[in-house]
């Protein structure tokens, strides 16, 4: 854990300069860093332009998974912010190419039932993973009597057989069928995963319900704690250095979360992080928690007061 003193950067040109020159690679956290829900950071694109303009590797790495990487595509197309899907790592990506490419299922377990948005849906699709639950209609109703029944009997027209992983985001349509149904399936051996675990989602300066709110009610249950694919998981570091080749040493993390972002490029060896305030850590957690990053900015749009070159 780093428990040097941050250097706080903002309305400092040469420091904020010296900083961009260090590395060659950022690794930007999105919720919290680039916007807050749909209101996006004046000057977000701007400082992504900067950096790009000086050669600097830029790459998306979120744990939000009710979007896909198409999706964060395009909302990065709306914002004016130059990218490509290859650039973009999601914790529903993430999660996929875990179920789809490392995780060894017997061949009639290998069906995933989703707690999540369209995000895990698509990427799942995307890896041909078959898959149940997610934003299926059929179970946003209450429970009734029948259910507990089959529930409790594993009958196969409530529990799939074929289940074989619960796969749990965050999912704005949460309930007690859905939490019953996950419960159940990981109870009768399924293996229980998350795509992250972060406890609260920023939006519009304030904090709602992360997705590790949805999880938490069945770590109470079960009395363990999911496989979590996001970060700070180092299968998500890992899948983007494969991809970028880049050398940890000139590669930064942007955050805004010390238990997540901060700490994922801490254990991931990364040649520096850098915290910024819009987000969900406040001044204490950067300066003063077990995990410090080795610089912090007010907003990242300070970063246009870097000495100019
Ligand atoms: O989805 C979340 O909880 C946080 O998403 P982020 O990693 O882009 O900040
Ligand atoms: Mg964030």
């Amino acid at each position: 854990m780093t428990t040097s003193s941050p250097q706080y950067l903002t309305g400092n040109p040469a420091a904020l300069n010296a900083f961009i020159d260090r590395f060659d690679t950022f690794l930007f956290d999105c919720d919290g860093v680039l916007w807050s829900g749909d209101h996006t950071f004046p000057g977000t694109a701007e400082t992504l332009e900067l950096l790009r303009s000086r050669g600097k590797q830029v790459v998306f790495v979120t744990n939000n998974s009710t979007k896909s990487r198409a999706d964060y595509k395009k909302k990065l197309d709306g914002l004016s912010i130059p990218s490509n899907v290859e650039e973009i790592f999601s914790s529903s990506y993430s999660a996929s190419i875990y179920i789809s490419r490392i995780l060894k299922l017997p061949t009639n377990k290998r069906k995933v039932f989703v707690l999540g948005e369209t995000g895990i849906e698509q990427e799942l699709r995307n890896e041909n993973v078959p898959f149940i639950g997610g934003t299926d209609p059929a179970l946003r109703r209450d429970l009734v009597p029948e259910d507990y029944k089959l529930m409790a009997s594993g009958d196969p027209s409530m529990l799939d057989p074929e289940v074989g992983v619960v796969l749990v985001g965050l999912d704005f349509h949460i309930n007690y069928l859905k939490m019953s149904l996950a419960f159940q399936y990981i109870r009768r051996g399924a293996v229980f995963l998350a795509t992250n675990i972060d406890s609260t989602l920023p939006n519009q300066g304030s904090l709602f319900p992360g997705a590790g709110s949805i999880s938490a009610p069945l770590i109470m249950m079960l009395g363990k704690e999911p496989i979590a694919l996001g970060k700070p998981s180092q299968a998500m570091m890992d899948a983007i250095e494969g991809k970028f080749q880049f050398d940890r040493n000139r590669t930064c993390m942007v955050g805004d979360r010390t238990n997540t972002d901060i700490r994922f490029g801490v254990e991931g060896k990364l040649g520096g992080t850098l915290a910024v305030l819009t987000g969900v850590s406040t001044k204490d957690d950067i300066l003063n928690g077990p995990l410090r990053p080795l610089a912090y900015v007010d907003k990242l749009s300070d970063f246009l007061g870097a000495e100019s070159k």
